[in-house]
């Protein structure tokens, strides 16, 4: 990134209604980049902070008055002439009724469907695209087979209930699958048998990948297990020393949705570095499945955000209950095994 090229820092907003639709702006004749589409927002003055700044312009631009706002990622682009560092927020309550204040064009549009307008700033794609990830994301806790009923039970719930993004996780019994094979069958390599390995846990990988085939909610495997399952549900789920080794050997990005495990700013920018969909952070709060690990607490969890460039779930000590307090500290949603649904 040029040295030479002035900084600019910006606030923009993400105004949702209950639809999910979204306002975009048309930037009016006079200001650079004329005629394209963007998120309303604009310059963060000195002495403001990110939310004062967006209220301000909001009230400018729109003539609203926000009432409920949260920050959401912060992302650099490089444009010719500068580098904007984008405060993206999101509005999800607000007095009046935008109408254009500064003679710009507005459009209401579904972020899942085709655009109706174009063309789109550069840096106004992503947060998009981010905004089609779901809010929730469950973790699988199975163990062993017998544990399999009453996960599933656990999985109908939390599908039922809305949740549409699942990670297929399952470390302590690939290991065990793994060890137990290799020790009755010497002559084939303890990585061949993974690889090749059908048995309890590819049982409930198919029927948790079924159930959320079922639902329409995106399954992602962890890395801990066979590659060749990454590619049959919706894409990897890297534990970040994954992350860091696919970077180290100049690998390509996976195919399908990818998600990184990160537990401090330096891994996040792995995840940013490999292109990922998403990363998790945490622990956040402390959390019965490490008991021996404090959870980093919501300052430092918002701290290790900044500058971030895609969105972060939280982890650790994550429920319903709390993904309130996730999404002011700058979260896009929570992870974890515990419930997540009402
Ligand atoms: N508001 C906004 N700005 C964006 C988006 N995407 C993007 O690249 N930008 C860039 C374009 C501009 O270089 C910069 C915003 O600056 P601006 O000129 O609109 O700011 P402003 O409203 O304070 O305008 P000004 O009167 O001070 O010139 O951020 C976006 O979605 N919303």
């Amino acid at each position: 990134m040029s040295d030479a090229k002035p900084h600019i820092y910006v606030a923009a907003g993400l105004i949702l209604r209950p639809d999910g639709s979204l306002l975009l702006g048309q930037r009016p004749e006079g200001k650079p980049w004329e005629g394209w589409w963007e998120l309303p927002g604009g310059k963060i003055e000195p002495g403001e902070t990110v939310l004062q700044a967006l209220a301000r312009e909001l009230q400018e631009e729109l003539n609203i008055q926000v009432t409920q706002s949260t920050p959401w990622v912060e992302y650099t682009h490089e444009y010719p002439k500068n580098i904007v560092h984008l405060m993206f927020c999101r509005v999800t309550g607000w007095e009046g009724t935008p109408e254009s204040a500064e003679n710009q064009a507005l459009a209401w549009i579904h972020p899942d469907q085709p655009l109706p307008v174009s063309p789109l700033l550069p840096a106004t794609e992503p947060p998009l695209r981010w905004l089609r990830l779901p809010t929730r994301y469950l973790l699988s806790s199975i163990e062993n087979a017998e544990g399999l009923p009453a996960f599933l039970e656990r999985l109908d719930a939390a599908l039922a209930d809305g949740v549409r993004l699942v990670q297929f996780r399952e470390p302590a019994w690939q290991l065990r699958y793994t060890q137990g094979r290799s020790e009755h069958d010497a002559s084939v390599s303890p990585r061949q048998k993974i690889f090749d390995s059908y048995g309890d846990l590819r049982h409930a990988f198919e029927q948790v990948l079924q159930r959320c085939r079922d639902h329409g909610a995106k399954c992602l495997v962890n890395s801990i297990h066979p590659e060749s399952w990454w590619a049959e549900a919706d894409g990897v789920h890297l534990r970040a020393e994954d992350a860091r080794y696919l970077l180290r050997q100049g690998s390509p990005r996976p195919a399908g949705m990818v998600g990184v495990s990160t537990h401090d700013a330096e891994e996040i920018s792995l995840a940013r570095k490999l292109d990922a969909d998403f990363a998790v952070l945490g622990h956040v709060l402390d959390t019965p499945s490490h008991p021996q690990r404090a959870g980093m607490g919501w300052e430092a969890f918002a701290e290790c955000l900044r500058g971030a460039g895609l969105p972060v779930f939280a982890l650790g000590g994550q429920s319903s209950d709390t993904l309130a307090d996730a999404m002011a500290h700058g979260a896009h949603g929570i992870a974890g095994i515990r419930k997540l649904h009402r």
